[in-house]
């Protein structure tokens, strides 16, 4: 006997969360839940507006036939979106028990304003020390500086810059002009840099800053070849699609020698705690970029571990079946 549900959820943001030059008011979603005898699993189904190619209501779409055919007792294929085939895989996986629950709930803490923040969150954090900034934001010239003085007040850090494609070639010489030699190093890698992967690629080469690929890695074209200067890629699973694909990308990365880092796109804590999971078995060995939860005012049905937003549960969802 199956049984399913499908809920709709909204989530105020915190003021201020602005997504390619968009501000995100409220983070809206679905939840899908499938029960098969005395086993269920639970998928996070949340297109982020600007990144995915799939509105919320196309997802809504396909996730009601694909659930619908599944209760009836169909094999049916995975829709082909992203975000939904992100989802319903996640909830299989859990209905099947093949998505285990060690999760890796380090986050590589997100700044996206003020250093003086991070260096506080920095101070007091164990182990290995890596942080993601926003570039790209303000004047190069002032991140060039303050990923400096960064690297030079905190030893043992590492730093993720993650540049959003903002910066000409100009502007992105601009901030390594301002990166003393010595460091750069210890810039883990900087996110796609330039409007171009050709720019970005030269800008690697010339500086010596090693770079990451995100956007480029779900682009048509994106071939998974060895170029010199990049170092990292990004796999954003909501972007990506299903777990099985998720898992492709991180052995093609790992297979040309690149670290693949397991990122949020802005899921509830649902979403983020089983990207933890999927972190936690794909990428042991490297820190998730799933520090997004804060930026929310809430968490819904599964609480990120030691995180203080208020828990929603079940109730405050709206089901649609
Ligand atoms: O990668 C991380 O550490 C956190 C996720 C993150 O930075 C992003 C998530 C979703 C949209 C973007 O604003 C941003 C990114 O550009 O990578
Ligand atoms: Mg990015």
């Amino acid at each position: 006997m199956r049984s399913v549900q499908i809920y709709r959820w909204h989530l105020p943001m915190d003021a201020g969360v602005v997504l390619r030059e968009r501000r995100l008011k409220t983070r809206d979603g679905l939840f899908v839940h499938l029960q098969q005898g005395d086993r269920q699993g639970w998928g996070e189904v949340s297109p982020l507006p600007g990144f995915s190619r799939e509105s919320l209501g196309e997802a809504e779409a396909a996730l009601r036939a694909w659930t619908l055919a599944w209760r009836d007792g169909e094999a049916p294929l995975l829709p082909g979106l992203p975000a939904v085939d992100f989802g319903i895989s996640c909830a299989l996986a859990e209905l099947e028990g093949s998505l285990p629950e060690a999760a890796d709930y380090r986050a590589a803490p997100l700044c996206t304003g003020d250093p003086d923040e991070l260096f506080a969150v920095l101070a007091a954090m164990p182990g290995e020390k890596v942080a993601k900034i926003k570039v790209g934001l303000y004047e190069a010239v002032r991140d060039g500086m303050v990923a400096n003085l960064l690297l030079e007040a905190i030893p043992d850090l590492r730093l993720r810059l993650d540049a959003n494609r903002a910066w000409t070639p100009l502007k992105a010489q601009q901030f390594a002009k301002y990166v003393n030699p010595v460091y750069r190093d210890r810039i883990a890698f900087l996110e796609e840099p330039c409007k171009t992967r050709a720019d970005s690629l030269a800008f690697a080469r010339e500086t010596g800053i090693a770079i990451a690929w995100d956007e480029s890695l779900r682009e048509d074209d994106f071939e998974w070849v060895a170029e010199p200067g990049v170092r990292a890629v990004v796999i954003k699973p909501t972007l990506t699609g299903s777990i099985a694909k998720v898992r492709k990308q991180v052995e093609a990365a790992h297979a040309l020698g690149l670290t693949a880092v397991i990122s949020s796109s802005i899921e509830s804590s649902l979403g983020l705690t089983q990207l933890a999971r999927i972190a936690a078995q794909f990428t042991p060995d490297t820190v998730p970029g799933l520090d997004t939860l804060n930026l929310m005012q809430a968490q819904l049905l599964r609480p990120w571990p030691g995180n203080t937003l208020p828990c929603r549960d079940r109730e405050a969802l709206e089901p649609l079946l």
